[in-house]
């Protein structure tokens, strides 16, 4: 018998990476597939190969995933299904049969987003150690209990401990508590999931190119959400790659794109000489534990 699936939903894989944590907590039931990179995750929504995908996009000590920003804005016209707030707890784990011996490993592995928010530790923990970037913080984990002939360590969660059979031996080794990273749920159409438990507000995220190197022209976009008290929840500028000093803006706002005054704010925009794509209205989930 075969099973029926409701979605087939991408995530930065293999097993046992935050992004698949994220995932299993909007789509218990689904098909969930790994991908190895953040891009491959964006193009098989735009292939039709997955009908979601799942991508990190900021994290609280060490902002914003760029590949996923700039994937949106260049290679895509994907639009926000949800928003997953997850926490983030990172640990140190070796092959079992270096447990004993754990304090002489010679490289450590993990994502560079996960090798940051560890600085501090790593800093006085493994100053001399060489620190090895990985595709995610599962990989990292894969690839120490591939290779148990050498001394070597990945930083990761539980659940890429348990997956790939490593001892933590040190716990919860990220250097700030606050540690949390938000994910978003990409699809082509433009929709959004709602169950009970979303947190309060809608949030839309906007994606603004101005006109030119016009003075004052960013004081002009800040005006027209201010002035009609629209709430910015984020702004960032991002290369847009076509000479320096040329930015895109991506902006988040906590109002509904349909509601009268967004509407009102967009047109605003466009009238200004700004191009306007907006990534969709969406609602924001907790993801209940942490690993
Ligand atoms: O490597 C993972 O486990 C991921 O899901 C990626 C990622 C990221 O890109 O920031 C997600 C959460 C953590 O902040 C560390 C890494």
């Amino acid at each position: 018998m075969t099973k029926e699936w409701e979605n087939r939903v991408a995530f930065l894989g293999p097993k046992g990476t935050f992004t698949e944590l994220a995932t299993k907590e909007l789509f218990p039931n689904d098909w969930v597939i790994p991908y190895r990179t953040i891009p491959e995750c964006i193009e098989a929504v735009n292939s039709g190969q997955v009908d979601i995908a799942v991508v990190p996009v900021e994290n609280a000590l060490e902002g914003s995933v760029p590949l996923t920003i700039d994937y949106l804005f260049h290679e895509s016209n994907l639009y926000i299904l949800a928003e997953v707030l997850s926490p983030i707890e990172q640990h140190l784990m070796v092959h079992k049969d270096h447990v004993e011996q754990w304090e002489e490993i010679n490289n450590i592995y993990s994502h560079p987003h996960a090798l940051a928010q560890c600085h501090k530790f790593l800093h006085y923990r493994f100053k001399s150690v060489p620190l090895n970037q990985t595709t995610s913080t599962a990989a990292a984990a894969q690839f120490v209990s591939e290779h148990p002939e050498e001394k070597i360590a990945a930083i990761a969660n539980t659940a890429a401990a348990a997956q790939y059979d490593l001892k933590i031996v040190e716990d919860n080794i990220h250097d700030f508590h606050f540690n949390h990273t938000r994910f978003f749920v990409l699809s082509k159409r433009n929709d959004r999931i709602e169950r009970e438990d979303h947190l309060d507000s809608l949030k839309t995220t906007l994606m603004i190119k101005l006109p030119s190197d016009r003075s004052g022209s960013l004081h002009q976009v800040l005006s027209v959400f201010a002035w009609r008290q629209i709430n910015m929840s984020k702004i960032e500028s991002r290369p847009l790659k076509t000479g320096l000093g040329d930015y895109f803006f991506i902006v988040d706002l906590l109002e509904d794109e349909n509601a009268p005054l967004m509407q009102g704010a967009m047109e605003e925009l466009r009238a200004l000489g700004c191009s306007v794509k907006s990534l969709g209205s969406y609602f924001t989930y907790k993801q209940k534990t942490a690993h």
